[in-house]
């Protein structure tokens, strides 16, 4: 389901911050979602992670830990058309993750530590429950805590704890730790999703994902959005020519 069918760049607004001023934003017109997935692909500065966190904020999303992605520098820059507007969701951002395994494993010491000093005073006090409901909803989404997984393995437990359907998430590089057998899971993943209504708009390096059945994809090149097909990637045709014929590569460097 396509919950945000678009994207567009108010001209009148003035904003002192580098968003604004990055080519991809200042050239931007209307950009219409026609896919449940959109793939944002291009060279490393070309303006992706800017411009889903724009989005992001634009849209009213949360982080994975749930906090607001609101920046006043920002605030009206774009304007954004919903068919529905969804509450669900979340943007996620594969750099921001250990600070996010950090705050989990800070919520879950200092709720033990306050659960123990009120049982320490009265174990049946009701004051201990909303506490334990704390606890027990960790368990329930990430089990005995992500933090004893692998970084791979907790990346795809973590998704598989949130996401949910009808939501829009918009997900910057998710393949950064993922093995190609799991980036191949998370392609599965976001299939189910999308026949549960989601939406996904993800910027990625990952050959792999950029062969998501049916996805847009949008290559960021010169400061503009180009429609682009999977085989005419050049992250596409680089890495199949350089798997072809590594020492052809290898002995330029
Ligand atoms: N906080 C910031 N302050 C000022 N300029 C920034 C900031 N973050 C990014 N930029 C600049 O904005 C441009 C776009 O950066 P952005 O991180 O959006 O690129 P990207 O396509 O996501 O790159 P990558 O693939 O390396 O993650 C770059 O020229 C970068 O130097």
């Amino acid at each position: 389901m396509i919950h945000l069918t678009s994207v567009s760049r108010r001209s009148e607004v003035n904003s002192e911050d580098y968003a604004a001023h990055t080519p991809i934003i200042s050239n931007l017109k209307t950009w219409k979602f026609t896919k449940p997935v959109t793939l944002l692909v291009g060279e490393n500065g070309s303006g992706k992670s800017t411009l889903l966190e724009l989005i992001a904020s634009s849209a009213g999303s949360i982080t994975i830990s749930g906090e607001d992605t609101y920046r006043e520098e920002t605030e009206s820059l774009l304007k954004l058309v919903w068919s529905i507007r969804t509450k669900k969701g979340f943007y996620f951002k594969a750099r921001d993750y250990s600070d996010f395994i950090e705050r989990l494993q800070t919520i879950k010491r200092e709720t033990r530590e306050i659960l123990a000093e009120i049982e320490a005073r009265d174990p049946h006090s009701w004051e201990a429950l909303p506490h334990r409901n704390t606890l027990a909803d960790l368990k329930r989404l990430y089990g005995d805590g992500l933090e004893f997984r692998s970084h791979g393995e907790s990346f795809l437990d973590l998704f598989q704890a949130r996401f949910q359907p009808g939501g829009l998430y918009i997900l910057d590089e998710p393949e950064a730790p993922l093995s190609p057998a799991r980036q191949l899971t998370l392609i599965s993943m976001i299939k189910e999703m999308i026949e549960e209504d989601a939406q996904f708009i993800i910027a990625t390096h990952s050959p792999i994902l950029m062969a998501f059945p049916g996805a847009e994809i949008l290559e960021l090149r010169d400061g503009v959005l180009h429609q682009t097909r999977f085989d005419e990637l050049e992250h596409v045709t680089l890495t199949r020519d350089f798997l072809q014929n590594p020492e052809r590569y290898l002995r330029h460097l």
